[in-house]
């Protein structure tokens, strides 16, 4: 399923105006300029994975069959580069394979950013295994952080560029993560000719 990774704000119920009016930390800071504390519930600020989007009841499309092929490939062979690179050889048995069942997509314009964080929103019992995110890079490079603590002084930076295929999984599931900035003008141009992909980097990440 696609999901968007939109913050779902849409209100359940709108409080009535009086209640609003009640609650005293709700406050007019000057004409024209209101600030609601506490407005949105705790379960209307998560991101929930839903198989219909609350905001306007659509159905998300499968992942196409393209797209868990290339899922596929890319776990498979992230096994050999364990082996070859820790000596692990039983790499397929620590570290479990997924099907996909979700997959984010997020746009980042040429300023776009995202802060460090750790990928939480799945079921207890994949973050428990340490099932893998599988995430493609397209169109312009970034900076991508990562790191065991959410600060980006101490984090570790590799560039993702088009093309590439970031997985964690495994001791690296709770990994914080996140991209410090896009590189402009860095998409290659046989793609953004054949594509019309606008300014920016796609990111499809893969649950
Ligand atoms: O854009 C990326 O490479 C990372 C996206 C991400 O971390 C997320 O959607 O949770
Ligand atoms: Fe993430």
């Amino acid at each position: 399923m696609f999901v968007s990774s939109s913050v779902d704000m849409e209100a359940e119920s709108v409080p009535e105006e009086d209640q609003l009016i009640e609650q005293s930390r709700q406050r007019a800071l000057r004409l024209g300029m209101v600030l609601l504390k506490n407005y949105i519930t705790h379960s209307e600020q998560m991101r929930k994975y839903q198989k219909q989007r609350r905001i306007d009841r659509s159905i998300p499309p499968h992942i196409p069959y393209g797209f868990h092929q290339l899922v596929d490939r890319a776990m498979k062979d992230s096994y050999a580069l364990i082996r070859r690179d820790f000596g692990i050889f039983n790499a397929e048995e620590i570290l479990p394979s997924m099907s996909p069942d979700i997959c984010i997509v997020n746009f980042y314009t040429e300023s776009g950013r995202l802060g460090l964080h750790q990928d939480r929103d799945e079921s207890a019992e994949s973050l428990t295994k340490g099932l893998p995110v599988v995430s493609f890079s397209a169109g312009d490079s970034v900076e991508f952080l990562y790191g065991d603590q959410r600060d980006a002084n101490k984090a570790e930076k590799v560039v993702l560029e088009s093309g590439d295929v970031l997985i964690f999984r495994g001791k690296s599931r709770h990994v914080f993560h996140g991209v410090a900035s896009i590189i402009s003008n860095s998409a290659p141009r046989m793609l953004l000719e054949e594509t019309l992909l606008r300014p920016g980097r796609l990111n499809l990440t893969f649950r």
